[in-house]
C-alpha cells in the first residue's frame, strides 16, 4: 500500500531533478517563518570592478530594502541578516569605522518605511564593543519600532556564535554557584531562551551568497535543522528572484504530500 503511495507520489511530485528551477509559483502555505542571510561577496563585487572595498558594502546595503520588501510580501516572519561578526574586527581600520556608519546610515533612510510596514527592529549581537554613534542608531531603531507588529527585522550586528555559547555557559555557570539554578533544569529550551536570539524560531532557512559553504560562526546552535542553501550570486547583485529560488528550493525540500 505505502509503495503504492509513494508511486503516486512520484508520479504527482517528480524528483527534485534540478532545485535551480524557477518557473511554478510558489506555495503560500509553505513559507519559511524565519530565513537567516549571511550576506557575503561585498568585498569581491567590488574587487571585480575595480572598485574600492567600502563600494561593495554600500551597493550591498542598498540590495537589504528590496530583499526586506519581497520577503515581508511573501509571508516570512523573521528575517535575520549577518551584518557584522565578531571576526569583523580584524579588517583594516578605515574599514571597520566605514562599517560602524552603515547603520545608522541604512536606519536614517529606511526607518520611515520600515515604520510604515509595521516592521519591528532588533539587533543580536554584543554591543559593548560598539561606537556610542553606532549603539545610539541602532537602540533608537529598536524603541521606535518595538510596538510593531508586522515581520521582525533582525540585524545581526557584532554577533559571533561561539561568543553567544561561552557568554551564556558562563551565566549559566553563575546562576549554579548562586545556587540560584541546578544543572537538571537545563534543557534545550532553556538554552535557547538565554541566547541573543531568545524568543525568535530557529531559522528554516539559511540563505549564503558568494559561493561559500561555511557557517562562519553563524547561529551555531540554532541552524541545527535549517535548510541551507547557497548561490554563487555576490551580494550586491542579489535579486529578489533569487530569494524566490532559494524559497522554491526550501519547498521542494519540505514538500508536502497534503499531509502534516
Ligand atoms: C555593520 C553593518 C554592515 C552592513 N553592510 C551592508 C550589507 C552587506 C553586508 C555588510 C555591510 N549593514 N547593512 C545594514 C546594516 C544595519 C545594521 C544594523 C541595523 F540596525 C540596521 C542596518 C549594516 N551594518
Amino acid at each position: 500500500k505505502a509503495g503504492a503511495l509513494y508511486m503516486i507520489n512520484r508520479f504527482f511530485h517528480p524528483a527534485e531533478v534540478n532545485s535551480e528551477q524557477s518557473n511554478t509559483p510558489l506555495d503560500p502555505n509553505n513559507i519559511p517563518a524565519h530565513i537567516a542571510i549571511i550576506m557575503d561577496g561585498n568585498g569581491r563585487w567590488a574587487k571585480q570592478k575595480g572598485l574600492p572595498r567600502i563600494a561593495g558594502h554600500r551597493e550591498g546595503m542598498k540590495v537589504i530594502n528590496k530583499v526586506v520588501k519581497k520577503a515581508d510580501e511573501l509571508g516570512v516572519k523573521y528575517l535575520t541578516l549577518y551584518a557584522f561578526s565578531t571576526e569583523n574586527w580584524k579588517r583594516p581600520k578605515s574599514e571597520v569605522d566605514f562599517l560602524m556608519k552603515l547603520p545608522e546610515r541604512f536606519l536614517s533612510k529606511e526607518l520611515p518605511k520600515l515604520q510604515k510596514n509595521n516592521v519591528k527592529v532588533r539587533i543580536m549581537g554584543d554591543e559593548t564593543l560598539l561606537p556610542p554613534h553606532t549603539i545610539q542608531a541602532v537602540r533608537k531603531a529598536v524603541q521606535e519600532t518595538s510596538e510593531n507588529t508586522g515581520m521582525l527585522l533582525n540585524f545581526a550586528l557584532n554577533y559571533g556564535s561561539r561568543h553567544e555559547l561561552v557568554h551564556m555557559m558562563k551565566k549559566m555557570g553563575e546562576s549554579i554557584s548562586k545556587g540560584e539554578l541546578s544543572p537538571e533544569d537545563i534543557d534545550e529550551k532553556m538554552i535557547s531562551d538565554r541566547l541573543l536570539s531568545s524568543g525568535l524560531p530557529d531559522p528554516d532557512l539559511l540563505i549564503r551568497t558568494s559561493g561559500e559553504k561555511r557557517l562562519s560562526n553563524f547561529m551555531l546552535w540554532q541552524l541545527a535543522y535549517s535548510e541551507f542553501w547557497f548561490t554563487e550570486v555576490l551580494w550586491p547583485d542579489f535579486k529578489e528572484n533569487d530569494l524566490m529560488q532559494a524559497i522554491q528550493t526550501y519547498q521542494q525540500r519540505k514538500r508536502r504530500y497534503g499531509g502534516v
